[in-house]
């Protein structure tokens, strides 16, 4: 059994234009759509498509749009009650494949819920396989939350403790890695330029365009404590990089629809193939093979291994890179 967390969940709204977008303008629109998402719940619904058995656990009313989405949608979840309404997301798709993402703060959580959140986690992730936590932490959660819950789901749970990815940007990220080794996770999965901002290392497109370069970037975080490193590069493939080495892995190209929900998707590859008792270079093709496959959807639509082509991923291991100094 797989655990996600999503502490900020979203509906996210989809408006598809059949013509570049007009900032300032007044445009029709193709069509609406609304998806019951947040990135923890879009890896469980992934993983769940593969046949894994999943508990998405997020904050939310019951009566609330998302809450709903997931029940209608037969999501195993548990939502815990916060009296405000959860967030809607925004992206805008024009017909060349570009999207514009605006997504919402969210509402504010105080200590109680995040204290009752921290404990239904706790409850699901007792004897799984993986605990997922995933996304942005809403107003009133402070940057260190995901570090002290990785931290405190080994000290409470001991042996019985999952194994963590963690798939965050900006402070709750960087604070993964200030919390000394009880606070690193198994596994971390940051973006270009996620790994660039953490490291030092670059820009965003200058990772994505120099796989070499964000593979020792990525390394460079297994040598300060994260177990693994998936470090997605957009329509460029993804890195993995480990103690046993790195990889990269690249897809034939794909028609681009909507981006969204590309990485949670890349995540979502990647434990199915570790479920299935791959090695790291197949979770690494299972990863691009469904974060390509996600791409070609629309919307924040997730693709099931149906819709994925691992044949059409190529994998290579990446040569070790010259001794660094200085910053991890
Ligand atoms: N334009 C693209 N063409 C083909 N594949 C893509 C493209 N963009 C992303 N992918 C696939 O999706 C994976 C994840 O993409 P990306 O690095 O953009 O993740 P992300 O920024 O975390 O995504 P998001 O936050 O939108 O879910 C990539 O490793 C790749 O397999
Ligand atoms: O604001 P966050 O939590 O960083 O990201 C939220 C979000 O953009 O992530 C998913 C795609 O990865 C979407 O379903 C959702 O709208």
């Amino acid at each position: 059994m797989i655990a996600t967390l999503t502490m900020n969940p979203s509906m996210d709204r989809t408006i598809e234009l059949d013509a570049p977008l007009q900032r300032g303008g007044v445009q029709r629109a193709l069509s609406l759509t609304s998806q019951a998402a947040g990135k923890g719940v879009n890896v469980a619904r992934a993983l769940a498509s593969g046949g894994l058995r999943t508990l998405a656990v997020l904050p939310g009313d019951p009566h609330d749009p998302v809450v709903l989405g997931l029940a209608d949608g037969n999501l195993p979840h548990v939502a815990l009650p916060i009296g405000q309404p959860l967030r809607s997301n925004l992206t805008l798709a024009e017909a060349d494949g570009t999207t514009t993402k605006v997504n919402a703060p969210g509402p504010l959580l105080d200590a109680g819920h995040q204290r009752a959140l921290v404990e239904a986690v706790l409850a699901a992730a007792d004897g799984a396989s993986w605990l997922v936590l995933a996304g942005s932490l809403p107003p009133g959660v402070a940057p260190g939350f995901y570090a002290g819950l990785v931290a405190e789901v080994r000290d409470r749970l001991g042996a019985r403790a999952p194994r963590i990815a963690v798939d965050t940007s900006g402070e709750p990220l960087a604070a993964l890695f200030a919390a000394g080794p009880a606070g690193t996770p198994d596994l971390i999965k940051p973006n270009a330029e996620e790994l660039a901002e953490l490291t030092g290392e670059g820009t965003g497109p200058e990772l994505e365009a120099d796989h070499e370069r964000a593979g020792a970037a990525a390394l460079r975080l297994v040598e300060a404590g994260a177990g693994a490193v998936l470090a997605t590069l957009g329509s460029k493939g993804a890195v993995l990089a480990s103690a046993a080495g790195s990889w990269h892995a690249t897809h034939d190209p794909v028609t681009a629809r909507s981006t969204v929900g590309a990485g949670d998707s890349a995540l979502a590859g990647y434990l199915l193939a570790d479920a299935a008792g791959g090695g790291p270079a197949d979770c690494l093709r299972q990863a691009v093979a469904h974060g390509s496959a996600a791409v070609a959807l629309p919307g924040s639509t997730i693709p099931a291994p149906e819709h994925t082509n691992p044949r059409a991923v190529t994998v290579a291991a990446l040569p070790a890179p010259l001794p660094t100094e200085g910053k991890p």
